[in-house]
Order: structure tokens, then sequence, then C-alpha cells
């Protein structure tokens, strides 16, 4: 049976079971395309005192400057993807590896081990009855489902993800780029134990998400002794 959640115009059904584990927090993957509200629904969470490995951070942190990927990216790339300073100049990788697919295969296999490592550690770090949130764009792709106990999919109407990226400042383009690049919605529900339909206000979101950790990412109730 689905269970289904909602608050104003978003939901949340719950599309398959998950174990929580004994001994260890409960690990769970947030994801979904760019601009569905994946960080919104990770900052609720943390706020509720979740850990969080963010792979968009970790990817910055593999390839700070000093960094054997950095070094790698400018070796294959070139030096103008490099900032005056040596950093990285992310809207030049960006723009490079957007409209370019074996470019972007070449950065991937660059970053992701190192992403996926660091994201292992930091869940591993969580103590038991704490949540362990796995902030992953890129679930499908890496397969990050296999990080984690459960899968929680958060997913936006195409109008409203360009809305609210527009919001941040990024251009339509450059949000088309990144979308036709990424897994599909159809890809991601078959991975998906929770499926978060943002089609609300970010409020409704929130309190959306604030319910669903409360009803559903708690470790059962060991039966009473009698
Ligand atoms: C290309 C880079 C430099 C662009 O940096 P920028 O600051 O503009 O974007 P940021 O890193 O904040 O990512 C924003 C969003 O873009 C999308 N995105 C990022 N990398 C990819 C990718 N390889 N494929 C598809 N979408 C991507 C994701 O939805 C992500 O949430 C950066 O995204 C990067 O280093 N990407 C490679 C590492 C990666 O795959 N990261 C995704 C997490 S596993
Ligand atoms: N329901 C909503 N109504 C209005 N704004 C929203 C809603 N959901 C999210 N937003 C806003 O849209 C922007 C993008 O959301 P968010 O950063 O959570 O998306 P994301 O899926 O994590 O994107 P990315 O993949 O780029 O990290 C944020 O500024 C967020 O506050």
């Amino acid at each position: 049976m689905v269970k289904e959640l909602r608050v104003g115009a978003a939901s949340a059904q719950q599309l398959r079971t998950f174990s929580y584990p004994s001994g260890r927090a409960l690990r769970v993957a947030v994801s979904g395309g760019i601009g569905a509200g994946k960080s919104t629904v990770t900052r609720v969470l943390r706020e509720r005192g979740a850990l969080i490995a963010d792979a968009d951070a970790l990817a910055r942190e593999v390839t700070a400057p000093g960094s054997s990927v950095l070094a790698q990216l400018a070796t294959d790339f070139g030096s103008g993807i490099l900032n005056d300073d040596g950093a990285l100049n992310r809207a030049a990788l960006a723009a490079h590896i957007f409209s370019n697919p074996a470019a972007r295969h070449r950065l991937e296999v660059l970053t992701h081990p190192a992403i996926i490592a660091r994201a292992r550690e930091i869940l591993a770090s969580a103590h038991p009855g704490q949540l362990a949130v796995y902030d992953v764009p890129l679930l499908v792709e890496t397969r990050g489902d296999r990080e984690v106990d459960c899968v929680m999919i958060v997913s936006a109407p195409e109008e409203k993800r360009l809305e609210h990226l527009r919001g941040r400042g990024m251009s339509e383009a450059d949000a088309r780029a990144r979308m036709h690049t990424q897994a599909d919605d159809e890809a991601r529900r078959a991975l998906a134990h929770i499926w978060i339909h943002n089609a609300g206000t970010r409020e409704d979101l929130e309190k959306l998400v604030a319910e669903c950790a409360d009803r559903w990412l708690v470790a059962p109730q060991a039966p009473a002794s009698s």
C-alpha cells in the first residue's frame, strides 16, 4: 500500500519499504533534477540534526587549489579552466562540459571516485539514531542508491524548476543544458523509496519534509516487554 502525506500542493509518497539499520545511523539519499528543491529538503533535515554529505560541496573540495584532481583537469582541459589565482574557473568549465559529452565524462571520471569516497567517510561518521543524508544530484548516474538505506527523490514541474533556477541567477540556457545531461524522473523513480512532489510553496515543502522525517525516518519502537 502506498503511504501518502500532503501539505498544500506538495505531496510525499512512500513507494517502497526500507529497513531501519540497527547499531548505526539511517542513511538517506536526497536527489532530484537540478532546481527541483533537493537543497531545500536537505536544509530542513540538517536543521533537525541530520549529518549531511553534500556531493556538490565535495566536488568543490576535491577540486580545491593544490589538489591532484585540479592539476589533472588543467592538464586535460588547458589553463583556460583556471582563474588568475589558480582556482577552478567554474563558469568556464561548466560552459565546456555541458556542451561536450566527452569532456563531461572525463571530468566525472576524475571527480566522482573522490567525491564518493569522501561521502562514505562522512556518512559513516554519523552516530546511531542520527540521520545521515547524502545530498547527491547524480544519484542514478553514480549509483548513489548503493550507499544508503533509503532514497528520497524530489521532483517538480519543469517550469517550476526553471523558475527556481532563474531566481538563483542561472540562465535558462544553462539550466536546460544541465537538465538534458541528467537522468530523467522515470529512472529516479525506479530507485525511489520516498517520492516528494514539490508543486506548492517553499513553506509547503519545508512542512512536508518535517512531517515525512517524523513519520517515516524514525527508528521503529521496540515492542514493550510485559
Ligand atoms: C561543472 C562544475 C565546475 C560547475 O560548477 P557550478 O558552480 O556551476 O555548479 P555546481 O557544482 O554548484 O552544481 C550545480 C548543479 O549542476 C548540476 N551538475 C553538476 N555537475 C554535473 C554533471 N557532471 N552532470 C550533470 N549535472 C551536473 C547538478 O544538478 C548540480 O547540483 C561543477 O558542477 C563540477 O565540478 N561538476 C563535476 C562534479 C559532479 O559531477 N558534481 C555533481 C555531484 S556528483
Ligand atoms: N516550492 C518552492 N517554491 C518557491 N521556491 C522554491 C520552492 N522549492 C525550492 N525553491 C527555491 O528554488 C531554488 C532552488 O531550490 P534548491 O536549491 O532546493 O534546488 P536543488 O534541486 O537543490 O537545485 P540544485 O540541483 O541546483 O542544487 C532555491 O532558491 C529554493 O529556495
